[in-house]
């Protein structure tokens, strides 16, 4: 049997796919669909300090090679979505999920943290460091410094497994660096990669930019961004220590581009604009392209080629 299970933190998921934060994942109607769908498992929306409407529409568009957002962190806040992963704990007692968050400062992170340790979420957390949509407020996994000390403030306060979205990285120094700060905590995992921020779509018809926040710039994904997250994937791989696993995320939308992400070191693998395009049934045909690829190639499980990229040297 071909298996597409996994293990993260020392949590079994039954399947190695789930939902990128951010794509259907909002509300109930949304999560439940990812559910029912072949995911392991779900992330939700990262939730605030209180619910936000987002940016002004449009901001959002599909593009023939991925799409380009400026959501702005739309939610429903926190209190909402640890009473729907409650509600599913007690449906479903032997999953676990993962529970999105971004505060604007390092209190924040802080407060946010202190509702999950006082609810009976069981699952993991993902802490968002790298949203590049909200005006005025920079991607703080591109400030080091900030985030060794949300880090550190993060570990004084939250006990329960937690990982961090990070943006993409595009400079060796620069994935030396992060990795050197990550190393120092006792961190899950790492998500690799969020959007490439502030990247700019026009419409050469009407000579407009696609969406209207930032003045057409946002976050882009889909297939431009695959080789840039592919590449994070397998530099984090490199450098951190064994403890600290991977999740890929980023330019998935075949069966293919999860083996992908497997070899070059990710231990479970997330979907955004893809799922957008297609709808959570997209989780079956990944599925069943994975195993096909596995079983062409003699894998029966991740373990046996996860990590496993080789060079021409
Ligand atoms: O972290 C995020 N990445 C994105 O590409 N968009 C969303 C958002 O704008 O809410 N957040």
């Amino acid at each position: 049997m071909i298996s597409t299970e996994t293990t993260l933190a020392g949590i079994h998921f039954d399947n190695c796919l789930m939902n990128a934060a951010g794509v259907y994942c909002y509300d109930a109607d949304e999560l439940n669909q990812i559910q029912k769908s072949a995911a392991g498992t779900f992330v939700t929306k990262s939730a605030t300090v209180v619910p936000r409407a987002g940016n002004p529409e449009p901001r959002y568009l599909s593009t023939p090679w991925g799409s380009i957002n400026s959501m702005g962190l739309p939610n429903k806040g926190l209190p909402y979505y640890l009473d729907y992963v409650s509600q599913q704990q007690t449906l479903f007692p032997e999953k676990r999920y993962f529970q999105s968050i971004t505060g604007f400062n390092i209190d924040e992170d802080e407060a946010l943290l202190k509702q999950i340790t006082d609810s009976d979420f069981n699952g993991l957390v993902e802490l968002n460091l790298s949203c590049p949509n909200v005006p005025g407020k920079p991607q703080t996994g591109y400030d080091f410094e900030t985030v060794e000390q949300i880090l550190t403030r993060v570990f004084e306060v939250y006990e329960g497994p937690l990982g961090v979205k990070l943006p993409p990285y595009f400079d060796i120094v620069h994935f030396d660096q992060m990795a050197a700060i990550l190393n120092q905590f006792p961190l899950a995992f790492i998500n690799s990669v969020n959007s490439i921020g502030n990247g700019l779509t026009i419409d050469a018809a009407t000579e407009r930019v696609s969406i209207k926040p930032k003045h057409g710039f946002g976050g882009i994904g889909g297939d431009y961004i695959k080789p840039t997250a592919l590449a994070n994937v397998h530099t984090f791989y490199q450098r951190l220590k064994p403890e600290i696993q991977i999740i890929g995320t980023g330019g998935v939308k075949s069966g293919q581009d999860v083996f992908e992400h497997l070899l070059c070191g990710a231990s479970m693998v997330q979907v955004g604009t893809a799922l957008h395009k297609e709808g959570p049934q997209i989780f079956d045909r990944l599925t069943a392209e994975l195993q096909t690829i596995m079983q062409q190639k003699g894998y029966n499980k991740i373990a046996d080629f996860k990590g496993k990229l080789k060079y021409l040297d």
